[in-house]
């Protein structure tokens, strides 16, 4: 996983430290993984873990306390306007709230028409308004009805069909969906990260899918990697890691997703509050020694 070979964007041993010392939050510790072309890295973990910093970070908007960040194997220099205008248009986010991102005195046309104006100049006039049709239909809204109206006219499934489009218009190779369906209603959730693997698979679109809710992240990704306290404590095949948790941390995410055939009044769905508190105060201390439990499977090894 942290094989930058064939990475279209790869973090390289990078953390982020908040305030000095003796205030100082690790927010990210020696985090490193890979983004490849046709793949969804799930980046799960709860609330505080670091999910957000790590996307900051992907997103250039941090800069990193230590450690590279590589886009097509080359370190992402500040220096450099022309090639982080180029990372920042190959680089995109959608993000949770999908209200937020989007202008409530705009038409939806307009919403695409300008990153199409700005990185699409080679059209002009009719071919715009075709374009716009187009990305529309690619995240399978119909043009007609919704290109005229104003986000507000839109359901929450729509508008974030509408932003991902608006990732599409920029010419994005890879997308940072930070929790994309955590503020939709249920009913529409499965249609949007169906709209995110056919995108992953069919544009080749390197996609890094961020959420605290590991149950879907099966669903949705090839690879994943566990946070907690700024650490990535286990990571690898998405599968094996769900099907075969070996860090507690994990386990303890896994223990915590609804089992249907279970009611919560039965002892088998009760997490015991001694344990959960040892796994966290374990799973934070840093820790270097990482043992491979497959070549496709990792887990950072516990304090004793
Ligand atoms: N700008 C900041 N200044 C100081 N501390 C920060 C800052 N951003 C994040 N932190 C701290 O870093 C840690 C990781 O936060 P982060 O937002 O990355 O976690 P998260 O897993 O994304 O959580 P959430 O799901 O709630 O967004 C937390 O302890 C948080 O308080």
């Amino acid at each position: 996983m942290t094989d930058p070979c064939n990475a279209i964007l790869a973090l390289d041993r990078i953390s982020k430290t908040f305030g000095r010392a003796p205030f100082a939050v690790k927010a990210a510790q020696s985090v490193s993984f890979a983004l490849h072309p046709g793949r969804t890295l799930a980046l799960v973990g709860e609330s505080g873990s670091g999910k957000t910093t790590c996307a900051r970070l992907v997103m250039r908007e941090y800069t990193p306390s230590e450690g590279r960040l590589l886009f097509k194997g080359k370190p992402v220099e500040t220096g450099d306007a022309r090639a982080l205008a180029a990372y920042r248009r190959s680089v995109q986010m959608i993000f949770q709230d999908p209200f937020s991102s989007l202008n409530p005195a705009h038409t939806i046309a307009y919403h695409l028409r300008r990153p199409l104006q700005l990185h699409r100049r080679d059209l002009k006039g009719r071919q715009i308004d075709e374009a716009v049709a187009d990305l529309l239909t690619k995240v399978q809204l119909d043009p007609a009805l919704v290109a005229p109206k104003h986000p507000h006219e839109l359901s929450g499934g729509q508008r974030q069909r509408v932003n991902i489009a608006r990732t599409l218009a920029v010419g994005a190779e890879v997308i940072v969906a930070d929790e994309p369906t955590s503020m939709l209603d249920v009913s529409v959730r499965l249609g949007v990260l169906n709209l995110l693997n056919e995108m992953k698979r069919d544009m080749k679109l390197a996609l890094l899918y961020i959420t605290h809710d590991i149950a879907t992240a099966r669903y949705v990704a090839e690879d994943i990697i566990v946070m907690y306290a700024g650490q990535i404590v286990e990571w690898g095949n998405v599968n094996k890691v769900i099907d075969n948790p070996q860090h507690p941390y994990t386990r303890l995410l896994l223990s915590a997703v609804p089992d249907p055939e279970i009611r919560f009044d039965d002892p088998r769905a009760q997490l015991k509050n001694a344990t959960v508190g040892e796994v966290r105060r374990l799973s934070a201390i840093p820790q270097e020694r990482i043992v491979a439990i497959e070549s496709d499977h990792f887990v950072r090894q516990i304090a004793a």
